[in-house]
């Protein structure tokens, strides 16, 4: 099987991200992929609240959630909608972080919203607080494909290794982890945290990136690392998406994580042990 990571540098008018979104899925299924995955927040990514309250959509209405369906539907593709920004119902206004995984024939196989949200201060000039903007998900998602199970997870939540141990424990062949990594984390944490992922888990790790510095109408514009990342479940690097915007492809050969796991039977070895 034949992946391919979209990486994007999205910015805060989802109805201008679409056609360049829309144009390297395009390329990636000419390029023969049959699954394609794309970033966190493809469609918008913004600082600004109001911003996001002027441009987001629901869930029923996302112009970026119907064209896509309808292009892996017409192009016969596996699609990854690594997340999308989405108003709910919700009474305190919160949006939703919510990845999609969408089969050949356009259908919305299994939906998971973000767990793990990033309040983080990384510095006196940069901080994040997504739960003021995002609520988060409470269920970890394994979702059925006939290349196997794919445990569904998004960007800060590859920092919490027991949701990965679980989902590789239920039978997870594929973890994705589409971002939109901070450049200053990205460069000291990125590739690491995702193979000490696959490594512990024996399964490949798909983590298509947003990279650059984002325009952005209202606010400061984001930065972010790039560098999509394709691994192994030996842990190795099979593919790297650099800085620039584009699509990088991985042959996926399943076997190997069975090989892996045989080598390896950590996911196996679970004890219960007392202490602090
Ligand atoms: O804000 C949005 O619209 C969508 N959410 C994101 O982009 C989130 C929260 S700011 N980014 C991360 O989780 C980066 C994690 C990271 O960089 C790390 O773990 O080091």
């Amino acid at each position: 099987m034949k992946a391919a990571l979209i990486q994007l540098c999205s910015g805060d008018d989802p109805a201008r991200n679409l056609p360049l979104t829309a144009a390297l899925i395009q390329e990636a299924a000419d390029g023969g992929a049959d699954f394609i995955l794309t970033p966190e927040v493809t469609n918008c990514v913004s600082a600004s609240r109001s911003r996001q309250l002027e441009v987001l959509q629901t869930e029923a209405e996302d112009i970026t959630l119907a064209a896509l369906r309808d292009l892996a539907s017409r192009r016969g593709v596996w699609l990854l909608i690594g997340s999308l920004a989405l108003k709910t119902s919700d009474a305190d206004g919160r949006f939703a972080n919510r990845s999609f995984l969408v089969a050949p024939n356009g259908a919305i196989v299994a939906r998971y919203d973000k767990i793990h949200m990033f309040d983080v201060t990384i510095s006196d000039s940069e901080s994040y607080r997504e739960s003021a903007g995002y609520r988060p998900g409470t269920r970890a998602v394994l979702a059925q494909a006939p290349f196997g199970p794919v445990g569904m997870t998004i960007c800060y939540d590859i920092r919490f290794p027991h949701l990965y141990r679980g989902l590789a424990q239920k039978g997870a062949r594929i973890l994705t982890v589409p971002s939109a990594f901070s450049q200053v984390t990205g460069a000291a944490h990125w590739h690491m945290l995702l193979r000490a992922r696959a490594i512990e888990t024996g399964a490949f790790v798909l983590a298509p990136a947003q990279t650059g510095t984002h325009e952005a109408a209202g606010g400061a514009p984001r930065r972010t690392y790039g560098h999509s990342l394709a691994v192994g479940p030996w842990g190795d690097v099979l593919a790297d998406g650099g800085e620039g915007t584009g699509v990088i492809y991985v042959d996926l050969h399943l076997p190997e994580v069975a090989q892996a796991r045989q080598r390896i039977p950590a996911l196996m070895h679970d004890v219960e042990f007392g202490g602090p």
